[in-house]
């Protein structure tokens, strides 16, 4: 079975292992790197997968999944070379790498790592949590189309998969990858809305959130089109019309299209600072 090793098991790293357990897969199979002895400890409890260090995974592990922030990412590749570089001159395989990261080139891990490592970039979101994430995937220069098929399988099991050119990936990270907090936040907003209206929280909570779940379903189905979807919601002289030119007034879309906008221009620039001889804020 394939061996696959989390570096870095914050949010997405954890909903990664979660996910991967929920679906099925050993926790034998699983491995993951922590720098928080304390966090090490709770996630190796609650999910009964082994923590071990940078070189134990490198040394271990078939796919390498890199899952910590982009501003972390030079300390751990100067710690992955020299391991792959060894294990490389074995006659094992050298391992996958697989980047989760926002923004992050395939070809800045191509360049760190020994000449011929295998790397494919995906951008997955945390509905991983519940088995229903959206990953879209790319392949490096070295990737095989069986590494693909591999990390295709992999994230499938958690979810939905899409395979992209990667200059698709920035403008990916600002819709799906992030997509998730543009829906919580709206929920959010409307939960309050309902408590100016009178509505207890809990209520609010339930009525917004089903709400939710129900149009997210039904956008899925065969019925999907959002325009088509309100407009059934939309009486004349009604109460969602009186919403929605309020909406209107606030510029919502238009605040849409500049956030998203935001968020693939700052994909773009995370990945900028790690080009060769920048100075760029990482931050
Ligand atoms: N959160 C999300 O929804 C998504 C995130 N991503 C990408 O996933 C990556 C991680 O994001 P996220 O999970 O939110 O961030 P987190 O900060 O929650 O997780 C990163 C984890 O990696 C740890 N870490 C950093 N360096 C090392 C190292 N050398 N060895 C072992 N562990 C290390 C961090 O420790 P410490 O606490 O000390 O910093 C932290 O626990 C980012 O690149 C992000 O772009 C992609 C899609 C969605
Ligand atoms: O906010 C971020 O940078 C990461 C990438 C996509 C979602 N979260």
């Amino acid at each position: 079975m394939t061996k696959i090793a989390v570096l870095g098991a914050g949010k997405i790293g954890e909903a990664l292992l979660s996910g991967l357990l929920s679906a099925g897969r050993r926790a034998s199979d699983l491995l993951f790197t922590e720098r928080h002895p304390q966090r090490a400890a709770e996630l190796a409890e609650r999910y009964g997968v082994r923590a071990v260090d940078v070189p134990a995974a490198a040394e271990e592990a078939d796919v390498l999944v890199v899952a910590v922030k982009p501003q972390d990412i030079e300390p751990l590749l100067d710690e992955l070379e020299p391991r792959l570089a060894h294990r490389g001159g074995s006659d094992r395989p050298r391992s996958l790498v697989v980047s989760l990261c926002a923004g992050l080139p395939t070809g800045l891990f191509e360049a760190r790592l020994p000449e011929g490592t295998s790397v494919v970039r995906v951008m997955p979101n945390t509905p991983m949590l519940v088995g229903e994430a959206m990953s879209v995937i790319s392949a490096g220069r070295h990737a095989t189309d069986e590494q693909l098929d591999l990390v295709e399988e992999l994230l499938g099991s958690v979810g939905k998969v899409r395979r992209a050119p990667e200059g698709q990936q920035d403008a990916v990270t600002a819709l799906s990858g992030s997509g998730p907090a543009y829906f919580f936040y709206l929920v959010e907003a409307m939960i309050d809305a309902g408590i100016l209206v009178g509505i207890p929280r809990a209520m609010a909570a339930e009525l917004i959130v089903q709400s939710a779940v129900g149009a997210a379903t039904m956008l899925r189905g065969a019925e999907g089109h959002p325009v088509m979807l309100r407009e059934a919601v939309t009486s004349p002289a009604g109460t969602t019309i009186a919403a929605i030119r309020e909406l209107e007034k606030h510029g919502v879309r238009a605040a849409l299209l500049d956030a998203i906008e935001a968020a693939r221009d700052r994909s773009v620039e995370l990945g900028r600072a790690h080009e060769i001889g920048s100075t760029t804020d990482q931050g």
